[in-house]
C-alpha cells in the first residue's frame, strides 16, 4: 500500500481520538504483512497514567486478533481542530512495542501532515541499538 493511502487511513482515525486532557489529537495505521490495516488513535483518562498512544492501540488491536508481521505504520497527530500540520514521531514506548514486533531495519515509520506529506523512516533510524530481548529467556 501506498504511503500515502496509510496516511489518509491514520487521519481516519485520528478522527476518532479521545483527548479530553490534552486536546492533541493522534492517529495512526499500520499495515500488516498481509495487506490488513488496522487504525489507532490516543485514548486518554483521567488519571493520565492509564493513557495509549494511537500507534499502541494500533498495534494492540491487531496483535489481539492473530496479527504478527508488520510492514509500515502511518502516524498523524496535532492539536484538536484542525489537520496536523507538524509531524508527530512515535514517543519512546510506542518505539519499543515496535520493537517487539518488527524488524528494525524492515518496518517503516512513516510520519504524516493533514496535506498527506509525509517523511518516511526505519525502525533502526528511529530506535539505533533498540533492545530487542537477546539473552531474555522465551518460555513459547
Ligand atoms: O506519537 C505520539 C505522541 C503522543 N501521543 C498522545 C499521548 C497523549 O494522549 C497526547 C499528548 O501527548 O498524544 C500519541 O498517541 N502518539
Ligand atoms: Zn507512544
Amino acid at each position: 500500500m501506498e504511503n500515502k493511502e496509510l496516511v489518509e487511513k491514520a487521519l481516519e482515525a485520528r478522527s476518532v481520538a479521545y483527548t479530553p486532557y490534552s486536546g492533541f489529537r493522534v492517529g495512526a495505521a499500520l499495515l500488516c504483512a498481509d495487506g490488513t490495516v488496522y487504525g489507532g488513535c490516543n485514548i486518554e483518562n483521567a488519571a493520565f497514567g492509564p493513557s495509549c498512544c494511537a500507534e499502541r492501540t494500533a498495534f494492540f488491536k491487531a496483535v489481539s486478533e492473530g496479527k504478527r508481521e508488520f510492514s509500515a505504520i502511518a502516524i498523524v497527530g496535532g492539536p484538536a481542530g484542525k489537520e496536523p500540520e507538524d509531524f508527530c514521531p512515535p514517543c519512546g514506548v510506542c518505539r519499543q512495542v515496535m520493537m517487539e514486533f518488527c524488524d528494525p531495519e524492515r518496518f517503516r515509520i512513516v510520519l504524516g501532515k493533514g496535506d498527506l506529506s509525509f517523511r518516511e523512516y526505519t525502525l533502526k533510524e528511529l530506535l539505533p541499538l533498540g533492545f530487542a530481548g537477546d539473552g531474555v529467556e522465551r518460555k513459547e
